[in-house]
């Protein structure tokens, strides 16, 4: 049976609340599981996670902004509007703490604050 839900961030959606092995109920459809205990621990850890995905989007339109100024103000002031060997040393430093991935996301956030090149 298909049944709509809304979720937590308010938004309807369509789960299948019948299908084979699939937990039942309206609970279930938001954390995944029957079990009581599992879904209590797994809201409250959904709720930190809002938590750091907030903090961490407005980490990153600060960071957008401060890399736009420094770019503006160099450029205001006759220089460059990029700096590779510092862009190199912020690629280095992402990809020594989180690897592939991190590389992946210090390019995503040079571009960020500089746009596409
Ligand atoms: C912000 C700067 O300007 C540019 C943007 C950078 C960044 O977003 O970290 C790094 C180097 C520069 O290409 C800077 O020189 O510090």
């Amino acid at each position: 049976m298909m049944t709509d839900v809304v979720e937590s961030s308010g938004s309807l959606a369509r789960h299948d609340l019948t299908a084979g092995g699939d937990p039942t109920g309206a609970a279930a459809a938001r954390t995944g599981t029957d079990d009581a205990a599992a879904a209590e621990r797994i809201g409250e850890i959904r709720r930190r996670i809002d938590e750091i995905d907030r903090t961490l989007i407005a980490l990153w339109q600060e960071r957008a902004a401060l890399s736009q100024e420094v770019g503006a103000t160099r450029m205001a002031s006759g220089g460059t509007r990029l700096v590779l060997s510092r862009e190199r040393e912020i690629l280095e430093r992402f990809r020594s703490e989180l690897g592939a991935d991190g590389t992946q996301l210090a390019l995503l956030l040079l571009r960020a604050g500089r746009g596409p090149l």
